[in-house]
């Protein structure tokens, strides 16, 4: 008998094809002009230095750095000096739709895989807030992705993220370790140099009175 996979955590769900290409090619674009603005960089393992074979930007009041000191968000690219550029209105349109918090992402980190890049697993443990959805919007060539549970050594899942799918990590599934295994090169026709976009809405800070009161809404 061969092992069981293991089945998704709970809050964990899938949108295959939530953009069309219209809407994918319009996003890529806005993503383009956040490049210009805010040059993609390639940040640092803590400690070690080791640099990340995935270059990284933000668009946001607070973008997600990592370097020698550590991971945090700021208001600022740790390059360039400059704020970074605000989040183009369908990333948050379709957070409105489907992530279920009364308030917008404050951050969206653009990652850019080249096609032997990959990402570690890890868990999304910088925001203040666990009870926000990390909303994820992949562009580009299909990946390899790889879910599991709140401890490493939990049995992971694997699943293929391709262009236009978004993914939310909610409920449980917020603290559930995640990774990208590997990128299927030429599955994508959307970038014209190839490699995956994958764009992660944040949020980061605590909304006061999230929850609503039931004796006021009653
Ligand atoms: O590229 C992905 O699909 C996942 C990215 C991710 O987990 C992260 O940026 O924290
Ligand atoms: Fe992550």
């Amino acid at each position: 008998m061969t092992a069981p996979s293991a089945s998704p955590p709970d809050g964990f769900r899938v949108v295959p094809g939530r953009l069309d290409r219209a809407t994918q090619e319009a996003l890529r674009d806005a993503i383009r002009a956040v490049v210009a603005a805010a040059p993609l960089y390639r940040p640092t393992m803590p400690r070690t230095g080791k640099p990340f074979s995935v270059r990284m930007t933000n668009c946001g009041s607070l973008g997600w750095v990592s370097d020698q000191a550590g991971y945090r968000y700021q208001p600022s690219h740790p390059v360039t000096g400059a704020p970074w550029p605000p989040i183009p209105p369908v990333l948050l349109e379709l957070w409105q739709e489907l992530a279920d918090y009364p308030a917008p992402p404050e951050a969206c980190l653009v990652n850019f895989y080249e096609p032997d890049a990959r990402m570690g697993l890890h868990q999304d443990l910088d925001e203040a807030e666990f009870g926000a959805p990390v909303l994820s919007v992949s562009l580009g060539d299909t990946c390899l992705f790889r879910i599991g549970g709140a401890k490493r050594g939990d049995p992971t899942r694997s699943l293929r993220l391709a262009s236009g799918d978004v993914v939310l990590l909610g409920g449980a599934s917020r603290l559930a370790f995640h990774g990208v295994d590997r990128i299927y090169p030429s599955t994508s026709t959307l970038l014209s140099q190839g490699g995956r976009i994958n764009l992660t809405l944040r949020r980061v800070s605590k909304v006061i009175g999230a929850i609503p009161d039931p004796a006021i809404v009653g």
